[in-house]
């Protein structure tokens, strides 16, 4: 098996390793560099068939997906449900049992992982804790062999890109945890990878740092337009930042689209149910394709790409904003509480049978709605997606996480120069041909 080409801008004495954010955009070299090798931006990623069974745990179980060139794929799921895992055998961390991963149509499944051309951030943030800032960017290029001028003036470029010109002296002890995260980013676009994989890597910073590093990463990834896998478990993250979401669930794909498709057209019941706030209600079919749901008749979506027929008892999903909600003495339901949230306020109400639900209303249509008040609640006229009376919802967790923690990187005996150290992070060790 070939391993991947060393990145040319290494290889060709390293000029130009990032345009500067403002250029949005393709890489005016994104297709061919002058030495004929692929360039770093905007590779295909594929998984295809992957299963990877720890013991008696399959993490992956058939995953197929891709990634298409430039592009930010989210990796969103319950814990346990396999994101990490991928991302590893992606990363050549770990070895699936079976099934393939391609990168621009090459098989790298059995590439070693120091020469899969990967840059990775990960939740801890890694960095060598006894080099400054400017060093850590410019660790890969030093094993590269290039040139002291060359590194420095890359690590400078790119210290800049990520917000911190003036922090190439600092060392890890001395900046923030924000601020060794883009210490971090900097460094895997270093060697001007050609996918670049995040993996949590805001989920240890505090709610402020981590809105404005999700615009940075964002920002950064369009402008360089480096094809990104995020993996994450906040799926307001996921939304707000990626072109596609893939939901994972058990190690499989539930659906894999742009967020407000996942967010309205969700594929199945789990992807509606995880992705967003669900109601259910008790509802029953009158038929192939329509169901009968307060009061109410709503045409039925396809869920596993099947409309469900007959006429049984069944539960409606519906969404807080597609439930309306009136004051009524008359009414069957009383409201529980609201919470003001600015333009809408979300009302909490009790039905019969000790069904509970929410609706999401605009504040001003909210203002009799008192703890207390009797209410009538209808659905808004939209299909649903329905599911077998009983819970069925996404899992919970499925069982512990791996082991977690992670060491600084060290540097890994790299069979061949220039291949650079990889670590994986969840082990600590240097990833080894
Ligand atoms: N090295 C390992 N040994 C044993 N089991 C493992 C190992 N790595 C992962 N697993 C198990 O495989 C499953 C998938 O783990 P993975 O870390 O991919 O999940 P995840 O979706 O990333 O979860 P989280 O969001 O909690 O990080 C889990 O049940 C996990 O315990």
């Amino acid at each position: 098996m070939s391993a991947l080409p060393v990145p040319p801008a290494a290889a060709a004495g390293h000029r130009d390793p990032v345009r500067p954010a403002a250029a949005a955009g393709p890489r005016p070299d994104a297709a061919r560099t002058a030495g004929g090798a692929p360039s770093a931006a905007g590779a295909r990623v594929e998984f295809r068939s992957l299963r990877r069974a720890f013991g008696p745990t399959v993490a992956l179980d058939g995953l197929d997906l891709t990634a298409e060139p430039g592009e930010l794929l989210a990796l969103l799921g319950p814990s346990g449900c396999g994101k990490t895992t991928a991302l590893r055998v992606l990363a050549g961390f770990e070895q699936p049992d079976s099934g393939e991963v391609l990168v621009d149509g090459e098989d790298i499944t059995r590439v070693p992982a120091n020469r899969r051309d990967a840059g990775m951030v990960f939740q801890s943030y890694s960095l060598f804790p006894h080099l400054n800032a400017r060093d850590n960017v410019a660790f890969g290029l030093r094993v590269r062999k290039v040139s002291a001028a060359e590194r420095y003036a890359t690590a400078a470029e790119l210290l800049d890109l990520v917000g911190l010109p003036d922090h190439g002296g600092r060392f890890p002890h001395q900046m923030s945890g924000g601020q060794q995260q883009r210490v971090a980013l900097a460094r895997a676009l270093a060697l001007r990878p050609r996918v670049l994989l995040l993996d949590e890597p805001l989920s240890a910073l505090d709610a402020k740092v981590r809105l404005s590093l999700r615009e940075e990463i964002r920002r950064l990834q369009l402008s360089l337009g480096i094809t990104t896998i995020f993996v994450t478990h906040d799926q307001e993250e996921a939304l707000s930042m990626a072109d596609r979401v893939a939901v994972l669930n058990a190690g499989r794909l539930e659906q894999c689209a742009p967020p407000a498709e996942l967010y309205e057209r969700p594929a199945t019941a789990f992807v509606a149910e995880f992705v967003g706030t669900m109601n259910r209600l008790p509802g029953r079919l009158t038929g192939t394709g329509s169901v009968e749901v307060a009061g109410r008749t709503l045409p039925v979506l396809p869920a596993d790409g099947e409309v469900p027929g007959g006429s049984g008892p069944v539960e409606v999903l519906i969404r807080p904003e597609g439930v309306r909600v009136e004051a009524d003495p008359e009414g069957t339901a009383t409201v529980v509480s609201a919470s003001f949230l600015g333009s809408v306020t979300r009302v909490l109400l009790d039905l019969p049978d000790g069904v509970a639900v929410k609706a999401d209303l605009a504040s001003r249509d909210a203002a009799d709605l008192l703890p207390g008040v009797r209410a009538r609640v209808t659905p808004v006229p939209r299909p649903v997606l329905v599911v077998p009376a009983g819970p069925t919802g996404p899992a919970g967790p499925a069982g512990p996480a791996g082991p977690a923690g992670s060491a600084g990187p060290t540097a890994a005996a790299g069979s061949a120069a220039p291949t650079v150290p990889v670590t994986d992070e969840r082990t600590g060790k240097a990833a080894t041909a």
